[in-house]
């Protein structure tokens, strides 16, 4: 807008040069050249003022407290490459200015980012005045290209939208009917480190083989399809190549986990260009991480176009011949296909191709990347801590005994395990960070907001924050859970934001917890893990709570 401004400004200002005697100009190309330098004086101009002076001396945010220093263009960005986990500078900032509800920090070009501490402003922001915000366009540029339009990037109706869309698939009953699916692939699971056990070294690596476990459920609650990345788990190469993905998906030796891989783990190159895109268009420089993230999201795209053509052509054949089958629990890729038949009153008719694709690439990445995330947390801590694996264990184990084929009111009964699941969201919140954005000026916690104001809303600011959980904020306690030891501050709703809360709330949650609790126990009982002392790192900068490895021995127990 302001380029446009600039434009306009420059172009007024050119006729009157020769009449301030400033300059002749006697031929096109000099009131172009007098052009092109009255609009770079003015552009620069705006910029100087907008990243030098506005934010210090004008913008109405400057008396809210906030960390201090910064680079002078930066603003406290690169404290984002600094920390330990994709939250950590946030967490500082709480201990920083506790009981202060809402900071402001700069980042890229001094702009402005407010950030809610406490659970009052999680509530006003996700809750209360959920669709007086929106999604921010930076975040937006960010994930596009691998994440689409739908459900999650959408706002306002058009959100509202796609939740009375997915409503059905996501309901408890629906779920529910998925845990033959959740078994299965815990099986494979088991079958898979029992191999590792038997012939290989006893060492996993806990983050590949959760994500290649939960990415197989995705593709079959949600594509309905098979697509074999446990079976090919212990392979490479040639082997892989030929056992992953089933044949009809396959291209090249290149999948689905290597497609996610590239994109939730890249190099640091990656990082930088990931963050950056949410400013400029970086995705055009002849980079080998460019040319990585456009092979993944070409592939993630593709393939998933190719299914949705394929199936929606069979499934309304046969609903227009009559001949359809609506078998009890269905994918969401059938489900979309059959509510979109044309004429139909299926809540799916109208939905653009472009809306299919982004609500699978969505439901795909945020469904797998998630719990595995939490998986692999939960088996670190098992290996940091046998007193814990062994409680959960002799849960489970006791469960087991009486009731082999445990329901879900059975393993809604595992306090131990859901506690375990509380502490790892809470310590290890998988999704980091998330963003949101004024759509129109409105008041929030007090303060005139502006449209266009960007919030940073961070789980980790209430799941960590000591005058919430007290001393003992930093130490990893499940038992801080039972209903027993909660104080009203903790039991607060809004203080466990884990899977964000409100209209927005995870979509996926009940689906989330009854896959953990069943991996869990098909897996607990029959390994234990153990630590091993290579250390690893944790993806940060990025949006999710996400080690790149995490390698952990694990005993086969008899
Ligand atoms: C431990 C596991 C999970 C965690 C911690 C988690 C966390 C979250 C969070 C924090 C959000 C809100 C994001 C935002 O507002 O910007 C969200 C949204 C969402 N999640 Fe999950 N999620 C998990 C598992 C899943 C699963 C398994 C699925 C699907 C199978 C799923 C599907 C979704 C969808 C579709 C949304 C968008 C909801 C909306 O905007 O209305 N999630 N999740």
């Amino acid at each position: 807008m302001s380029t446009l401004k600039c434009a306009a400004t420059a172009a007024i200002s050119v006729p009157l040069l020769p009449r301030l005697g400033i300059a002749k100009l006697e031929s096109w190309s000099a009131a172009g050249i007098a052009f092109l330098v009255l609009f770079s004086i003015c552009w620069l101009s705006v910029a100087a003022f907008s990243v030098l002076i506005y934010p210090h001396y004008f913008s109405p945010y400057r008396h809210l407290p906030g960390p201090k220093g910064g680079h002078w263009f930066l603003g406290h960005f690169p404290g984002f490459f600094k920390q330990k986990y994709p939250w950590s500078i946030y967490v500082d900032w709480v201990r920083e200015f506790p009981g202060v509800p809402v900071i402001r920090y700069l980042t890229i070009a001094n702009n402005e980012v407010l950030v809610p501490l406490t659970a009052e402003g999680m509530k006003e922001c996700l809750q209360v005045k959920c669709y007086e915000f929106k999604k921010t366009e930076q975040w937006l540029r960010m994930v596009l290209d691998f994440a689409g339009w739908g459900i999650v990037t959408f706002s306002g109706a058009a959100h509202r939208a796609s939740r009375r869309m997915l409503s059905k698939p996501f309901s408890l009953s629906n779920i529910r009917k998925l845990e033959p699916i959740f078994n299965q692939k815990a099986l494979e699971l088991c079958e898979v480190m029992d191999r590792i056990c038997v012939q290989g070294d006893g060492v996993i690596d806990a983050i590949e083989l959760m994500a290649k476990t939960t990415l197989d459920i995705m593709g079959l609650a949600a594509l309905g399809r098979e697509l074999s990345h446990l079976q090919s788990a212990q392979s490479t190469g040639k082997e892989k190549a030929a056992t992953a993905y089933a044949g009809a998906d396959k291209s090249d030796d290149y999948d689905f986990h290597d497609a996610y891989q590239c994109i939730v783990s890249p190099s640091m190159t990656g990082k930088i260009l990931l963050f950056a895109s949410g400013y400029l268009n970086v995705r055009w420089l002849p980079l080998q991480a460019n040319r990585e993230f456009k092979r993944a999201t070409a592939f993630l795209n593709g393939t998933l176009l190719r299914l949705i053509r394929e199936r929606t052509a069979v499934v309304h054949a046969a609903l227009r011949a009559g001949t359809h089958e609506m078998k009890e629990s269905r994918d969401i890729l059938t489900f979309i296909a059959e509510e979109s038949l044309p004429g139909s009153d299926g809540v799916a008719v109208g939905i653009t191709e472009d809306e299919f694709v982004g609500n699978l690439l969505q439901i795909m990445v945020a469904g797998h990347e998630t719990s595995a995330t939490v998986l692999t947390w939960s088996a670190y801590m098992f290996a940091m801590d046998h007193a814990l694996q062994d409680r959960v264990r002799a849960e489970i184990n006791a469960l087991l005994a009486t009731t082999p084929n445990p329901t879900y009111a059975d393993l809604e009964a595992l306090h131990h395990t859901d506690n375990l699941l509380k502490e790892v969201n809470r310590v290890f919140s998988p999704a980091a960070v998330t963003y949101r954005e004024a759509a129109q000026d409105l008041t929030f916690q007090g303060i005139p907001l502006r449209k266009g104001t960007v919030l940073d809303v961070i789980p980790a600011v209430t799941h960590m924050d000591p005058q919430i959980w007290g001393a003992t904020v930093d130490d990893f306690d499940p038992s801080r859970w039972e209903a027993e030891r909660l104080t009203p501050a903790q039991a607060d709703p809004y203080v466990f934001a884990g899977f964000s809360n409100g209209p927005r709330i995870c979509l996926g949650k009940t689906f989330a917890w009854l896959e953990m609790k069943l991996v869990l126990v098909q897996v607990v009982p029959r390994f234990r893990f153990v630590k091993l002392e290579e250390a690893f790192e944790i993806e940060s900068p990025g949006l999710a709570t996400r080690p790149s490895a995490m390698k952990l021995r694990i005993e086969k127990i008899e």
